[in-house]
C-alpha cells in the first residue's frame, strides 16, 4: 500500500483558505512580503548524513526565441552578475531566514508525538495566511500577479467543505473537490464557434489515425532503440522509489518528488515513464514527457515544456497564449489529449510560467480542475538550478511559489537515500554543502581534497568548468598533444521538422554533437546507457578505430591478440584485418565498411571493457510519437573537460573542480555532487563562501519530511503497524 511522504494537513474551517490549501500537500507556502509565520514546521532529517543531502544553487537558463529548446547558453560564456538581491541570498556563514523548527525533532527517537502540532496550536500546523475570503464576483487576477498570486478563478479559493485528507483508498468515498467547483470555473462551451471542441467520435477517429502513424513511425524507424533494448540491467527500485511509482501509476496522483543529488530521481523518472507508457500503450499521446531545458528534455526523449505547450516564449498574457494555441491544431490536440504531464528538472521552470500553463490547461480543456484535470508528475531539486530571471530587474520565481503549485501538486515526496555516494561521510559533507551550513571539519575535509588523484591508469579526472569556452579550450589542448590521425564523425539528422536550421537548433541541445573529432588516445565519455556497467557517464579512452567485422574478429580472438605480443590495440586490429581479408574473399569479396571508435572503458571495479562505439539515436519526440528531430551519432563526447551544465545529472568516478572559477549559485554543489567518492574527487580553492543557498529554497525544504520519517513516526503511533492510512 502506498504511504504518503508527508502528513496531509487538515484544512482549517474557520479561516478562509487560499488556493494553495485546497489540496493536501506537504509544503507550507510562504507569504511573500511578510515574515515567515508558520507556526510549526516539520523538519527534514538534516542530521542524517548521507540520507538527505541539500545543496546550493545555479546558473542561468533561458529559452530560445524560435524553438524554445535551445539551452546552449547554459554553458555560460561570461560570468553573469547575479540578479538576486543580496537580501534574498545567503552565504554559508549566514543563517537562513529565521526558521522556527518544530518543537519536536522528528529525527529524535525520543520524540513523543513526531508529527503532531504543539499544544497551543489548533489541529492544523499550517499558519493560514490572512487573505480576504474569495467571492464569486471577484475577477481572477492575471496570472503574472505576484500575490495573492492565483490565476485561478475565485472558486479555487473556496475552502473545502471539511478537513481534507485525501488518503488514496479513502478517496473514493470523498467527493472530488475540484469536480464540484468545475461548473463555476469552466467557461461555457460554444460548440459551433469552437472547432477544437470536437465530438468524441471525431477525436476517436483522430486517435486511430495517430496510433496508425505512431506504429508506422516505430516500424519505419530503423534507428537503434534505446528503450527496452534489454541491454541495460533492470533497475531494482528502493521502497521509497516504489512508493512514488505506485502513487503515480496506480493511484494517478499528481506528485512532485524531490531529493538531493544522487537520490535516483532520474532513474525513478525513467521507470515511471516506462510504466506510464505501458499503462497507456494503446494511446501513447496520453503521456507527455517534458523538461525545463533542451538538454534535460533530450535526456528523457521528450520535448521542452514550452515546445509541448505551443506557447513560443510564453511572455504574453494567458488569453493571447490560449488564442495562439487554438490556432495551432497540433498544440491544441496535445493539450486536449494529455492525461499525464511529466516535467523533469522543474527547478528551472519559472513560477509565472507554471501558473500560466495551469490556466491554459483549464481554458483549453474546458475543465475547471487543477491543470484542467491533467495529472502532473514533476521532479527536480530546487537546490540545484533555479529559473532564469526574465530581466527588468525581476527575480525569477521558483515554481513551488507559483499560486497554483499547491492546488496542482497533491503530494510532495522527498527521496532521502543517496545512491551516488556510498561513503556516508562524503554524503554528509555534500549534505552540509547543500544546506549551506558547512562545519569547520567539513571545510577541512574538502580542503584536503586539493591533492592530485592517485590512479594508475591512462584515465584522467574529468575537469568541470562553468563556461563552454574553458571546456573547449581544455579539450582541444589535450587533443593537440596527441599524435595520430584525426577521425571525424558527422551526425546524421532527420525528423519531421523539415527546416534544417530549426531542426539543428533543436538538436543542438543534445549531448551528441553534430561532429566529433577523435584521435587514438582521446579521453571520452559515453553518453548513452549501453550495458549494465557501460552507462551514460562512463569514461574511457579511444584505443583504435575499426569496422564491425574487424571488431567481431578482435573480440572473438582477444586472447590470441593479447598473447601475440605487447603491441597495442591498433596493431591487433591490423592483424585482425589481415586475418579477415582471406576470409572475406572466400565469401565473395571484401565489403568496405566504416570504422568506429573502439573505446576502452574502466569499470567501477577497475576492470577494463572494450566497446565499439557505433551510432546511437537521440530523439525529440512529441507525445503522439512524432519524432520532430533525430540525431544519429557515435555516443561519445570528449571528456578531459566538461561544462557543469552538461555534467548536471551525471555520475562521475573521477572529477576535478576548481572552485575559484565557480561564480554562480548552485555550480559548486552540482559540480562536487557528481563525484561518487572522495578518492575520486579533487577540489581546488575550496571556499565556503562559494556555497550559497537561496533562503526560499531552504524554507521550502524545511517544511518537507521524508517518507521514511513519516512511516517511522506512524509506526510509533500505531504500535508497529506501518499502515497510517487511517490517520490521514
Ligand atoms: N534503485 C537504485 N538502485 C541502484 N542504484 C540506483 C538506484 N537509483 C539510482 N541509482 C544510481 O544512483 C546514481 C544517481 O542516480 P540519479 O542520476 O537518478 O540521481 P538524481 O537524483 O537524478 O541525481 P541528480 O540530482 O544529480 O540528477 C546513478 O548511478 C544511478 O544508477
Ligand atoms: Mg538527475
Amino acid at each position: 500500500m502506498f504511504k504518503k511522504a508527508v502528513k496531509d494537513h487538515p484544512g482549517g474551517t474557520s479561516k478562509p483558505l487560499q488556493s494553495n490549501f485546497l489540496r493536501a500537500n506537504t509544503v507550507i507556502p510562504s507569504k511573500p512580503a511578510q515574515p515567515q509565520s508558520v507556526g510549526v514546521k516539520r523538519k527534514i532529517d538534516l542530521t542524517n548524513g548521507g540520507e538527505s543531502t541539500l545543496g546550493s544553487l545555479h546558473s542561468s537558463v533561458y529559452f530560445d526565441e524560435n524553438d524554445f529548446d535551445d539551452d546552449l547558453d547554459l554553458d555560460i560564456d561570461e560570468p553573469i552578475a547575479l540578479n538576486i538581491p543580496s537580501a534574498t541570498s545567503t552565504t554559508y556563514a549566514q543563517k537562513p531566514d529565521p526558521v522556527t523548527y518544530p518543537t519536536i525533532d522528528l529525527t529524535s527517537p525520543d520524540s513523543p508525538e513526531p508529527l503532531s502540532a504543539p499544544a497551543n496550536k489548533p489541529q492544523s500546523d499550517i499558519a493560514y495566511p490572512d487573505l480576504p475570503p474569495a467571492s464569486q464576483e471577484q475577477a481572477a487576477p492575471p496570472s503574472s500577479m505576484q500575490y495573492p498570486w492565483s490565476s485561478s478563478p475565485p472558486s479555487h479559493f473556496q475552502p473545502p467543505p471539511k478537513p481534507r485528507t485525501l488518503p488514496w483508498l479513502k478517496e473514493a468515498k470523498e467527493e472530488p473537490l475540484q469536480e464540484k467547483k468545475s461548473n463555476l470555473v469552466t467557461p461555457k462551451r460554444s460548440k459551433p464557434a469552437e472547432p477544437w471542441n470536437k465530438s468524441a467520435s471525431a477525436i476517436k477517429e483522430e486517435q486511430k489515425e495517430l496510433r496508425r502513424e505512431y506504429k508506422k513511425s516505430q516500424k519505419a524507424d530503423g534507428a537503434p532503440k534505446q528503450r527496452d533494448n534489454g541491454k541495460v540491467a533492470k533497475v531494482f527500485l528502493s521502497d521509497e522509489q516504489l512508493h512514488v511509482v505506485e502513487a503515480v501509476v496506480d493511484h494517478g496522483k499528481s506528485i512532485f518528488f524531490t531529493g538531493s543529488a544522487g537520490t535516483g530521481k532520474s532513474v525513478l523518472m525513467r521507470e515511471i515513464i516506462k510504466k506510464l507508457r505501458e499503462k497507456f500503450k494503446r494511446e501513447p499521446d496520453r503521456v507527455a514527457v517534458t523538461a525545463s531545458t533542451g538538454l534535460a528534455a533530450c535526456n528523457i526523449e521528450g520535448v521542452t515544456l514550452h515546445s509541448f505547450a505551443g506557447i513560443g516564449l510564453g511572455k504574453e498574457a494567458v488569453p493571447e497564449l490560449v488564442k495562439k494555441i487554438k490556432k495551432n491544431q497540433k498544440a491544441r490536440n496535445r493539450w486536449l489529449r494529455t492525461k499525464v504531464l511529466i516535467i523533469d528538472e522543474v527547478s528551472m521552470v519559472d513560477g509565472d510560467l507554471f501558473d500560466k500553463l495551469e490556466e491554459i490547461a483549464r481554458r483549453i480543456r474546458n475543465n475547471g480542475r487543477a491543470f484542467g484535470g491533467i495529472q502532473l508528475v514533476v521532479t527536480g531539486d530546487f537546490f540545484q538550478l533555479p529559473p532564469v530571471p526574465e530581466g527588468h530587474g525581476r527575480e525569477a520565481r521558483f515554481s513551488f511559489a507559483a499560486a497554483t503549485w499547491n492546488t496542482t501538486i497533491q503530494h510532495t515526496i522527498l527521496l532521502t537515500h543517496v545512491f551516488r555516494q556510498k561513503d556516508p561521510e562524503f554524503a554528509s559533507m555534500l549534505n552540509e554543502m547543500r544546506l549551506g551550513k558547512i562545519s569547520p571539519k567539513t571545510i577541512d575535509a574538502f580542503r584536503k581534497l586539493s591533492r592530485p588523484l592517485d590512479f594508475h591508469d591512462a584515465l584522467e579526472a574529468t575537469e568541470l568548468f562553468p563556461t563552454r569556452a574553458e571546456v573547449e579550450n581544455a579539450n582541444s589542448q589535450r587533443m593537440s598533444r596527441l599524435s595520430g590521425e584525426v577521425m571525424t564523425f558527422h551526425a546524421v539528422d532527420s525528423g519531421t521538422i523539415q527546416d534544417p536550421q530549426h531542426r539543428e537548433k533543436l538538436l543542438s541541445n543534445c549531448m551528441a554533437p553534430m561532429a566529433i573529432h577523435l584521435k587514438k588516445g582521446a579521453q571520452v565519455m559515453l553518453i548513452k546507457n549501453m550495458e549494465d556497467t557501460l552507462v551514460n557517464g562512463s569514461i574511457g579512452r579511444v584505443v583504435a578505430f575499426m569496422d564491425e567485422s574487424t571488431f567481431d574478429c578482435y573480440k572473438d580472438n582477444e586472447g590470441v591478440f593479447v598473447a601475440g605480443g605487447n603491441d597495442n590495440e591498433e596493431d591487433a586490429a591490423l592483424r585482425a584485418r589481415k586475418k579477415l581479408k582471406p576470409l572475406a574473399h572466400k565469401e565473395g569479396g571484401v565489403t568496405v565498411t566504416r570504422k568506429w571508435p573502439l573505446v576502452s572503458f574502466v569499470q567501477p571495479d577497475g576492470t577494463e571493457r572494450h566497446l565499439l562505439c557505433q551510432p546511437e539515436a537521440w530523439k525529440i519526440e512529441l507525445p503522439n510519437g512524432e519524432v520532430q528531430a533525430q540525431r544519429q551519432q557515435v555516443p561519445l563526447i570528449l571528456a578531459w573537460a566538461l561544462s557543469i551544465h552538461k555534467a548536471q545529472g551525471q555520475t562521475l568516478h573521477r572529477v576535478k573542480v576548481d572552485l575559484g572559477r565557480v561564480f554562480e549559485k548552485g555550480q559548486a554543489y552540482v559540480a562536487l555532487s557528481r563525484a561518487t567518492s572522495q578518492a575520486g574527487l579533487q577540489v581546488m580553492r575550496f571556499e565556503p563562501r562559494k556555497v550559497m543557498v537561496h533562503p526560499k529554497v531552504t524554507e521550502f525544504y524545511s517544511n518537507l519530511v521524508s517518507i521514511t520519517q513519516v512511516i517511522q513516526s506512524k509506526k510509533k503511533k500505531t504500535g508497529g503497524a506501518d499502515d497510517f492510512e487511517d490517520e490521514l
